[in-house]
């Protein structure tokens, strides 16, 4: 199987961390790029170095994804360019901490990049990609969608969000052209701790990975044909079983009678 269907990959957050990984690697790959991200000097200088390192076309589009404004020109794009042929729907920010001391604008706008941008580019790319008959869509999780801790409420509450979401896609595009994964990345060594409420050097340097190589295991697990990569983890088979036990529990999750236990 192929890393994607061809043509243009457009990356959110593409100018470092995660991002910026993936669209070195899909370059690699042969695939034209389009770089998504804020600063419009950093993004001109990543791409041009990427169009240098790689002899691909590496285009850009500064749009800030925490405003309306921002969604709204890369829902656009992904519409009117038919040359795009997969999306990385990265872009995303971390706020760590008990919920009872954040600050409710900070949990907002986590909530419009995580939830509202990630929703309303995913399905600006499903539609367009069901217009083309063909497309992949990557959309980056967290292992805190699994790993659910005391400070990390709101965000792994966006990043489970995510998995939900993709394997409800994965449903939606069973019997089509259009691809869609989900990647659980572990801590990254990347900007995104910055302000988050915990520092990248508190955690053991054995549960931190590079960037690089988490894009290399997400586009890996992509040639393999998984709905969901999990970067680090050992035995894929550890999934599949909370998988399996989640869905042994369908036939029983909507039924007239309340459970015995429950019944006086
Ligand atoms: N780092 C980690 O430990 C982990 C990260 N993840 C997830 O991976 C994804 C990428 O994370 P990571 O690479 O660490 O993040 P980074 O903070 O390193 O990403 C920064 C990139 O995102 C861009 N960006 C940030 N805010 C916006 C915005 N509002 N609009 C558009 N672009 C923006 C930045 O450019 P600019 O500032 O110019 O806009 C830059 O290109 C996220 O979804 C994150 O939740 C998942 C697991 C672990
Ligand atoms: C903020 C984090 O804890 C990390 N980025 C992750 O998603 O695992």
């Amino acid at each position: 199987m192929s890393t994607t269907t061809t043509g243009t990959a457009l990356i959110t957050g593409a100018t470092a961390g995660l991002g910026a990984a993936y669209a070195e690697e899909l370059a690699a790959r042969g695939h034209d790029i389009i770089l998504v991200a804020r600063d419009e000097a950093r993004l001109e200088k990543a791409a041009a170095g990427l169009a240098e390192r790689s002899g691909r076309k590496v285009s850009t589009l500064s749009a800030d994804l925490a405003t309306a404004e921002g969604i709204a020109s890369v829902e656009e794009r992904l519409a009117g360019d038919a040359s795009i042929g997969t999306l990385v729907n990265n872009a995303g920010m971390a706020l760590l901490g008990p919920l009872s001391k954040a600050d409710p604008d900070r949990l907002e706008g986590l909530i419009t990049l995580n939830l509202t941008s990630f929703t309303r580019i995913a399905a600006a790319a499903a539609k367009a990609f069901t217009g083309r008959g063909a497309g992949t869509i990557v959309n980056i999780s967290s292992a805190l969608a699994l790993n659910i801790l005391p400070v990390g409420a709101a965000y792994s509450g966006t990043k489970a969000y995510v998995l939900a979401f993709t394997q409800g896609l994965a449903q939606e595009f069973a019997d089509s052209a259009v691809r869609v994964q989900v990647v659980l990345p572990g801590a990254l060594e990347t900007a995104l701790w910055n302000g988050s409420g915990i520092e990248l050097d508190q955690l053991p340097k054995e549960m931190v990975m590079s960037p690089q190589d988490a894009a290399r295991a997400g586009l890996a697990g992509l040639e393999a044909g998984e709905l969901v990569t999990i970067p680090s983890l050992p035995e894929y088979g550890q999934w599949e079983a909370y998988d399996q036990a989640r869905q042994a529990m369908r036939p029983n999750l909507s039924l007239s009678r309340p459970a015995a236990r429950y019944s006086r």
